[in-house]
């Protein structure tokens, strides 16, 4: 078995950081103090084993890339690797114990955004997951077994809201509802099988319900094959500084735009 360790030896040979990715306490104690030399990041959604060096995922990222890139960049923002630097990730692929090593170069040009999305966004890291949230769950269940689409506009929700003109009348016109709130979540639910937009502000009060966005779409590059509704809730976010999330009716993929780009793509059945 010598040539099998050897490829493992590979990947782990010369590393500038081990990234151990939701470890149980046993699993992280065994790495935390082995190599002073290799400083250990934990990235998980909660630090349940009081790990110095921590990096929040704020989604569980089924997809193995999403959750490297968020861990990675996390660090790089925090200082804590940089460019350049090699890096080993103990991750799981497949549902339970971490199954997996690999190794990442870590460069400025990999960097996607995934972290900026939730970290660096105008609305808060919290409010932007809680509608990513939504999103996903809207996406797994649908409306009464159909699949629906929605678009939820958050942040910069002054500047939103004069780039765009109602459809219908506001429901939320006089209510102080937030996103988050368990009976909110059922509202976005239900109004969703309407037209428009979702109007959300920076601490997560939902401002409208049917907006039509009207963004001017100049120098958006998004991809091909995708409607109105993508299009418009990406260019919004190049004409202000709102996050845009999307749930697709007709592919079931939520998307999130970010300065007139696509940064995450997410499967809300995981697959
Ligand atoms: N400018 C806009 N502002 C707000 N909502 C819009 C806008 N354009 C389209 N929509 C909404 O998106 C819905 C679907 O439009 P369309 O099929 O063109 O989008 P799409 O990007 O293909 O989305 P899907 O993948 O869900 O079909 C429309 O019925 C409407 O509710
Ligand atoms: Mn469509």
């Amino acid at each position: 078995m010598a040539a099998l360790s050897d490829l493992l030896g590979d990947l782990v040979e010369n590393v500038d950081g081990l990234f151990l990715f939701s470890p149980s306490s046993s699993f992280y104690e065994r790495f935390v103090e082995a190599d002073p030399d290799v400083p250990v990041v934990v990235v998980a959604p909660e630090n349940v084993v009081d790990a110095e060096t921590y990096v929040q995922l704020p989604l569980e990222f089924d997809n193995v890339r999403d959750r490297i890139r968020f861990g990675v960049e996390g660090a790089m923002e925090h200082g804590l690797v940089e460019d350049g630097d090699a890096v080993a990730c103990s991750v799981s692929v497949f549902d339970g114990d971490i199954d997996s090593v690999i190794r990442v170069r870590v460069s400025e040009g990999m960097r996607s955004g995934i972290f900026d999305l939730f970290a660096n966004s105008r609305a808060d890291p919290s409010v932007i997951r809680d509608v990513f949230e939504v999103a996903i769950e809207l996406g797994k269940k649908g409306q009464k077994g159909k699949p629906v689409g929605a678009l939820f506009v958050v942040g910069d929700a002054g500047k939103v809201m004069n780039k765009s003109r109602p459809l219908s009348y506001n429901p939320f016109e006089k209510s102080h509802v937030h996103v988050g709130d368990p009976i909110v979540n059922v509202m976005l639910k239900e109004f969703s099988r309407l037209d428009g937009a979702f109007v959300i502000s920076d601490s997560g009060k939902i401002v409208s319900a049917y907006r039509y966005l009207e963004p001017s779409a100049e120098g958006v590059d998004i991809p091909k094959g995708l409607g109105a509704r993508h299009m418009s809730g990406a260019a919004i976010t190049r004409d202000t500084n709102a996050t845009s999330i999307v749930l697709s009716e007709s592919d079931g993929l939520v998307r999130a735009f970010k300065g007139g780009k696509m940064i995450l793509e997410i499967d809300p059945e995981g697959h």
